[in-house]
């Protein structure tokens, strides 16, 4: 990284960043190590044939010189940054498509797009991510046969290049209330699609700014007079040759944002804009030639891509949490500061117990998300099988485990990547330490694909109708089982068990408060929306429970019964990190244990205990462990975080890669400093 520039302009020589040399306290941790990292980085791939395969295609992407940066997109403008996005992301989706000619499948993509890999090759952003992550997902899920035929091969060879518009100016999370809208005119078979109000623009998608040539539009259908609520229509943008947008659609950029610089969100207006009525995607609900609108099994079918990124999401999560936990470890064994003992040399940062608290429960996560979002990613397989075959029971239960799980890892996430940033002092503040790049990619997946606080609002509302269930002594699907009337919970003996079973003491304790605050409200007087609204911090905080349940419930299950082949060192240290990731949030709702779980002062102080015990026992492992992640340099991106530890030749590298540094007096002197300096006041 930081290419050929910075190597001409380093000040000294023999500070400048030399090939090989690994930093003496880096080799020392690498050796303390008390297991296998091979053995960990083949388990997390999900095989040695898998390890192989990745390893292949990181070759094939990061060894190629046209992906990789000479100047880091956060010097560039806002202009240059889209253009290096894109000429980046063609040249990437070229690459993509030889990929898939020798065999590459959906899985290849998701990586590529995902996590890792593709924020290292479009650190900022990707204007042809929509395509790739809802445009052609929706074709897939929601297109006839027919309809897939004609348009999923353009879309893989990107002969169209789409994107996904739903939100609009005005409504972002009430999808029912959007305003674009889709009449259809029997006469010449066409939907006309109009946008008839100022909130009814569309706004943010990904690649809609200057990129994409289609999209998929979500508007109200209108056929015979009436309205049939919000479907997706296939809308031609621009034209095939001349890219110019097509009569009656306004488009454009939305301008520079908190992150995801590269992205070219858009907005989109129509001035009854003409589709044929094949573009309706029908695969659900249908309209007729002569108008007439057949229902879909359910209308939440619509909902489907939405459902499918949030799924991704989770896995998407762990993988950004990898990297800047591997940037905070490695840079807190290279640093030393102050002084523990007086009089003895400075310690390295990772010595302090602050400092480990600040880390090690992170490195916990990234297993905590990667087992929640395995299962996640499996059920939703099952479930759309099920679903293309007729059966729709399953689907609430989807829904609601996947809000929950979108909204408790993009928030963990964000707060940890923070807490990475804040674990490397000021050298963390620096763009070349990658983690406000990192932060900010991953502070947008709270507000994307459905808001936080909407989302976990989704997961209460099944937990309410999950407890009225339970009381009616109705059965209940396996991820609210917990809430089952005659459960006995088992009393606290302070073990990892008690606190996984805690946890769902401490939700179904939560979800029975709201149920009765809801009971109260509607007593009292109030509509049962009112009554919804009075209880609903109560309710989002019950479904955070939940998902905390459900999380700590998977980990645990899968230290006890998913790692039967790793060797015992190995199991010796993912038990440690399970413990940890659990003690850790049993600390942090001392509350709610207390309240719910009958435990008492001493416990706390047990815990408290463990905590720092667990902590210890895992500070020999953090390097080997964050190495385990198998992060080439090229993905990490960091000065703080490269393999070889040489982190101070490398954040003076990159110092000289700004172009302040060009000239030893920069022109604004002569245009400004210089007249200031010779003033007289
Ligand atoms: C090919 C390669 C792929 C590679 C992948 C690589 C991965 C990389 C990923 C990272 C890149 C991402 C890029 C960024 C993308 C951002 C794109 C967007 O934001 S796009 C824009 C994203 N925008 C958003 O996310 C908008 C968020 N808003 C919404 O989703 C909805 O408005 C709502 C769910 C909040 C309410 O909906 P509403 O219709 O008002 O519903 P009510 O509340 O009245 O509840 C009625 C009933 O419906 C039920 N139900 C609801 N949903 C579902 C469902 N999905 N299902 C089933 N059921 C559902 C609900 O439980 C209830 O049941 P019941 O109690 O009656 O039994
Ligand atoms: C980086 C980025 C990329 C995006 N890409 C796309 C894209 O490609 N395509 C696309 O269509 N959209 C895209 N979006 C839009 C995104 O999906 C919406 O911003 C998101 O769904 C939230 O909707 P909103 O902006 O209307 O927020 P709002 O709903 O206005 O949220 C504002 C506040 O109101 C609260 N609130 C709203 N409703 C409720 C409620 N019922 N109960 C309690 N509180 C509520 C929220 O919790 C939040 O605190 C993108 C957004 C971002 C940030």
């Amino acid at each position: 990284m930081f290419g050929r520039l910075a190597a001409k302009q380093v000040p000294n020589k023999e500070y400048a960043v030399v090939p090989g040399k690994v930093n003496p306290d880096l080799q020392r941790e690498r050796k303390k190590c008390t297991f296998d990292t091979l053995e960990l980085t083949h388990f997390l791939d999900g095989g040695v044939e898998k390890y192989k395969d990745r390893k292949e295609r990181e070759n094939f992407f990061l060894s190629d010189p046209e992906l990789m940066d000479d100047v880091p997109p956060e010097l560039m403008s806002h202009e240059d940054q889209y253009r290096n996005g894109l000429k980046k992301a063609c040249y990437l989706f070229k690459k993509l498509k030889e990929l898939r000619e020798n065999g590459g499948t959906i899985d290849n993509y998701r990586q590529l797009l995902g996590g890792s890999l593709g924020s290292a090759i479009l650190k900022d952003g990707n204007p042809l991510a929509l395509h790739y992550v809802m445009f052609i997902p929706t074709l897939m899920g929601q297109g006839t046969p027919d309809q897939c035929a004609y348009w999923i091969e353009k879309a893989w060879d990107c002969r169209v290049i789409g994107t996904y518009a739903q939100t609009e100016l005005g409504h972002g999370t009430f999808i029912r209330g959007l305003e674009t809208t889709a009449t259809y005119n029997p006469k010449t078979q066409q939907f006309f699609l109009n946008s008839p109000t100022l909130t009814s623009y569309k706004w943010w998608p990904g690649g809609l700014g200057q990129t994409a040539n289609y999209a998929v539009v979500v508007a109200q259908l209108y056929t015979k007079g009436e309205c049939h609520g919000i479907h997706p229509f296939i809308v031609q943008l621009r034209d095939e040759k001349t890219h110019r947008p097509m009569p009656g659609v306004i488009v454009g950029e939305i301008g520079p944002k908190l992150g995801m610089n590269a992205t070219n969100n858009g907005f989109l207006a129509f001035k009854q804009v003409p589709i044929p009525r094949n573009q309706m995607l029908m695969k659900n609900a249908q309209v007729l030639p002569d108008g007439t609108y057949v229902k879909s099994p359910s209308n939440k079918l619509t909902y489907g891509t939405m459902m499918f990124v949030r799924v991704v999401i989770v896995q998407d999560m762990a993988s950004y949490l990898a990297k800047a936990v591997t940037i905070a470890v490695r840079y807190s064994a290279v640093r030393r500061q102050s002084e523990m003992v007086p009089g003895q040399s400075e310690p390295q940062i990772m010595d302090y117990l602050t400092q480990m608290y600040k880390l090690f429960p992170y490195i916990a996560t990234v297993y905590a998300l990667k087992f929640s979002a395995q299962w996640l990613w499996n059920m939703y397989n099952d479930v759309t099988a099920k679903i293309d075959a007729g059966d729709l029971e399953l689907l609430p239960e989807l829904h609601s485990i996947a809000c929950c799980l979108k909204a408790v890892s993009t928030a963990d996430t964000a707060t940890a990547i923070e807490t990475c940033r804040l674990s490397c002092g000021g050298h963390g503040y620096m763009a070349c330490s990658n983690l406000p790049t990192t932060y900010g990619n991953v502070t947008a997946a709270s507000t994307y694909e459905g808001e936080n606080t909407v989302m976990l609002l989704q997961t209460a509302r099944a937990l309410m109708k999950a407890y009225a269930k339970a009381q009616a002594g109705e059965q209940l699907s396996p991820t609210v089982e917990y809430l089952n009337r005659n459960r006995k919970f088992r009393p606290w003996s302070n073990t990892v068990d008690s606190i996984v079973e805690g946890f769902k003491q401490i939700a179904a304790g939560k979800v029975a408060a709201c149920a009765l605050s809801l009971q109260r409200g509607v007593e009292s007087g109030l509509s049962s929306e009112e009554a919804w609204n009075r209880a609903s911090v109560q309710l989002v905080d019950a479904a955070e429970a939940h998902c905390r349940a459900f999380i700590t419930d998977r980990h645990l299950d899968m230290v006890r019964n998913g790692m039967n082949e790793l060797s015992p060192a190995l199991r010796e240290v993912m038990a440690q990190l399970c413990d940890l990731y659990c003690v850790f949030w049993a600390l942090k709702r001392t509350g709610d244990f207390l309240q719910f779980c009958g435990i008492r002062g001493e416990d706390v102080q047990n815990l408290q205990d463990y905590q720092n015990e667990l902590l210890v026992q895992i500070r020999p492992n953090a390097v080997g462990l964050v190495d385990s992640f198998d992060l080439r340099d090229e993905i990490i991106g960091s000065a703080l975080g490269s393999y070889d530890g040489q982190v101070y030749e490398r954040l003076l590298q990159s110092a000289m890669l700004s172009p302040l540094n060009a000239k030893p007096v920069h022109d604004s002197y002569g245009a400004s400093l210089s007249a200031l300096l010779r003033a007289k006041y």
